[in-house]
């Protein structure tokens, strides 16, 4: 008996106890997992089998800044219905894409983008509930419609854009060249500053960002990491270096300047942001406090941004890069009267084809938009996808379908020229290509800023064209140095675009 004690004690104290209890709880996680595999609902859906068992091929795509072209081959290989990850589907179906995006489908955002801007009250860019996103959607639109847009804010649009040009060449004549990147992404942060705070920041006169704007992308980097890489961002929240406080804890800052906009909203003496026309019509049961006004006012400035500066650099790449293009463009812009507007713009054929067919290839945010249905399953493209699995779509792939846009990777504008006797686009299945063209999102979670957007790309691209006549790109500026990255918006991977003017 004493023999037995000694060789159970020898045993447990050897750390043989401590290795078997490990085997069991191995064999038993290993046991339910490949029971979860096999009885996994999704494993119809077509995909390489390592993405129904783990997300490491899609983690290391999005955080290499490739994953549109991951989804894309995938879907070049297994058709349009493909499995992501365990719980991922992307779809590039076009009947498949209307039925997610339509208006009351019952998908809604994934709770994916609260994770990645980590902020202590959701936006209307992240809201998930399809109620409480409606009734802010409502309140804010009256401040986004084109026909308020274009009669109170036309004019500050129309000043920085100028100015923009007028920098840019007097950096050109300086230096050689400019980076129009900088110069779009100055321009495009001082009209959303402008029109959010209600005061200039004039970014465009010191040629470079201010430090709110500074902290507000450093946030959001760190919201990208912490939506991909959580324990990271648990982790380095806590860490004592300021780099990882500004990284994961820069809110703080961020809604102390954002105080600015606040008391515009609510000067008395006129409208002097878009909160103030926002707060002014709010009806019965639809208010903005404080503290929605300063995230809102955050997340349209990091919205508004970068996305219509990205666009109109490529924009401007794409004219250039063809000397008949862009001699067709400034021949239809000198037909403009001087003191031209915005409605003026919107009749001229080639540029609102150039600006549609940018949009198609480089918009700034073509990458996966998750969705996720949170009651009930949902048969889509024949595969039935249970609750809460995240279903995305790319407008990368979709604009790239060539039953829709015949030679799809080719920049050919006149796919969007209005043709003889027939008034929609030329293109094969119009209608079709109507319903999944994308640049913007679509259905109720369209984009909010679309006309503001386009308003900044018609005026931008005007101007350019007409005051930069002979622009040309800069030898650096090569399809290699353009090559887009993808961090959920888009970028040359260069990170410049540099003209000569
Ligand atoms: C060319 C420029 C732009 C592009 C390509 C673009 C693209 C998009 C896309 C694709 C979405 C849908 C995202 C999703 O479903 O996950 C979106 C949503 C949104 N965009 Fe834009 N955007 C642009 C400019 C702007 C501007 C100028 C603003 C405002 C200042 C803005 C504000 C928003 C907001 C608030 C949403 C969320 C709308 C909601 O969920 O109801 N965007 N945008």
């Amino acid at each position: 008996m004493n023999s037995i004690h000694a060789t159970l004690f020898d045993f447990i104290h050897s750390g043989h106890l401590a290795l078997l209890s490990l085997s069991i709880i191995a064999i038993v996680w290993f046991g339910r997992y490949i029971y979860g595999i096999a009885r996994d609902p999704l494993k119809k859906v077509p995909g390489p089998f390592i993405n129904r068992c783990v997300n490491w091929k899609l983690k290391f795509a999005t955080i290499s800044g490739r994953r549109m072209y991951y989804v894309h081959e995938l879907h070049e290989r297994y058709g349009p219905y493909v499995r992501l990850s365990p719980t991922e589907v992307t779809v590039s179906d076009p009947e498949g894409f209307i039925q997610i995006h339509k208006v009351s489908s019952g998908f809604t955002k994934a709770n994916w983008y609260n994770e990645l801007v980590n902020l202590e009250r959701s936006t209307l860019f992240t809201m998930v509930d399809a109620k409480d996103h409606g009734a802010r959607r409502r309140l804010m639109a009256r401040a986004f419609s084109k026909t308020y847009l274009r009669q109170h804010w036309e004019g500050v649009v129309r000043e920085k854009v100028r100015l923009c040009i007028t920098k840019l060449l007097e950096e050109s004549n300086g230096v050689g060249k400019a980076n129009i990147l900088k110069w779009w992404t100055l321009m495009t942060t001082d009209v959303a500053t402008h029109l959010m705070f209600g005061e200039s920041f004039h970014m465009i006169e010191q040629g470079k960002k201010d430090e709110y704007i500074r902290i507000l992308e450093i946030a959001l980097m760190g919201g990208g990491i912490g939506a991909e890489l959580p324990l990271v961002r648990a982790i380095g929240k806590h860490l004592p270096f300021e780099p990882f406080k500004t990284l994961f804890g820069g809110n703080k800052y961020i809604m102390e300047k954002a105080q600015t906009a606040v008391n515009n909203a609510y000067a008395a003496d006129g409208e002097k942001n878009l909160f103030a026309h926002i707060i002014h019509e709010a009806g019965k049961g639809e208010q903005l406090d404080e503290i929605d006004v300063k995230l809102e006012a955050g997340a349209l400035i990091v919205a508004g941004s970068d996305t219509t500066a990205v666009t109109l650099t490529y924009l401007v790449w794409c004219v250039l890069s063809s000397p008949e293009l862009s001699a067709s463009l400034c021949a239809e812009l000198k037909g403009l009267p001087v003191d031209y507007s915005d409605r003026d713009l919107e009749d001229l054929p080639v540029l609102s084809a150039v600006i549609e067919e940018t949009l198609r290839l480089y918009g700034a945010a073509p990458g996966g938009i998750p969705r996720q249905k949170p009651n009930g399953p949902e048969y889509l493209g024949g595969y039935l996808i249970p609750a809460g699995t995240t279903v995305t779509t790319q407008a990368y792939s979709l604009h790239r379908n060539a039953r829709i846009f015949p030679d799809p990777l080719a920049f050919d504008h006149t796919r969007w020229l209005p043709t003889e006797g027939f008034t929609r686009e030329n293109l094969p299945e119009p209608e079709l290509a109507k319903s999944i063209f994308s640049p913007f999102g679509a259905g109720a979670r369209a984009c909010l800023g679309i006309h503001l957007a386009r308003t900044e790309l018609r005026l931008g691209a005007a101007e350019f064209f007409l005051r930069c006549p002979n622009a040309k790109l800069a030898p650096t500026t090569t399809p290699q140095s353009m090559e887009m990255e993808n961090h959920f918006l888009i970028a040359p991977k260069s990170h410049k675009c540099e003209i000569i003017c």
